[in-house]
């Protein structure tokens, strides 16, 4: 499946403003691919179809929640979270996307997750980095996409977690998993 094909598949499934997010996050995650060595193709398509499912009915993912392998206590938090997770799922069974990297991509997106691959962190920063969005403290995230890749990723799970506790909602624990293992990973320690 090439750029076009893929744009194609996911562009009646988003609004005209998410789709044009999607093309700015693939084209961020392939800078990305580029400065940090990873298959620019796995990028491509993890990247076009990260929000896949986003648009999808709520009681549908509930359904393909509570019937699949996907984790049940998705259920007990906000449903934003749950297009990740489902559009990992929904791209290999409507569209035989059975690469586990690009899958594993596509379910961390929103979260993150422990033990992030490359791919997974490229596509989790450029989701958060892209040209349209525009937040405090993101030009610094901007920064450091530039030098470290880790260290960004890192970032972006702080950010994440430092927002969602001023907001006083709850937090997803793939959030924690995410900061604990990049902190480790970072600056060691237990
Ligand atoms: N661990 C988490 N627990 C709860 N909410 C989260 C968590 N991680 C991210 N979110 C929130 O989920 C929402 C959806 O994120 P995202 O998929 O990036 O959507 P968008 O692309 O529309 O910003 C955001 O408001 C984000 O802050």
């Amino acid at each position: 499946m090439n750029r076009s094909e893929a744009l194609s598949i996911v562009e009646p499934h988003l609004t005209k403003e998410r789709f044009e997010h999607t093309v700015r996050v693939a084209d961020t995650a392939l800078t990305l691919a580029g400065l940090y060595g990873e298959s620019q193709k796995k990028v491509e398509i993890a990247s076009i179809f990260h929000d896949y499912a986003k648009y999808r009915p709520l009681d549908e993912m509930e359904r393909w929640i509570t019937t699949s392998y996907l984790p049940k206590d998705l259920l007990s938090y906000h449903h934003e979270l749950w297009h990740g997770p489902v559009g990992s799922l929904l791209i290999d069974q409507e569209h035989g996307i059975k690469d586990e990297e690009i899958k594993s991509a596509v379910y961390c997106h929103t979260t993150g997750k422990a033990n992030m691959s490359k791919l997974d962190m490229i596509v989790f920063v450029a989701d958060y980095i892209e040209p349209g969005r525009d937040f405090p403290g993101l030009n610094e995230v901007r920064d450091m996409a530039e030098k470290d890749l880790l260290k960004t990723a890192w970032m972006v799970s702080r950010n994440t977690i430092n927002y969602l506790i001023h907001k006083q909602t709850s937090i997803y624990p793939d959030t924690f998993h995410a900061y604990n293992d990049l902190t480790k990973q970072l600056y060691g320690g237990n």
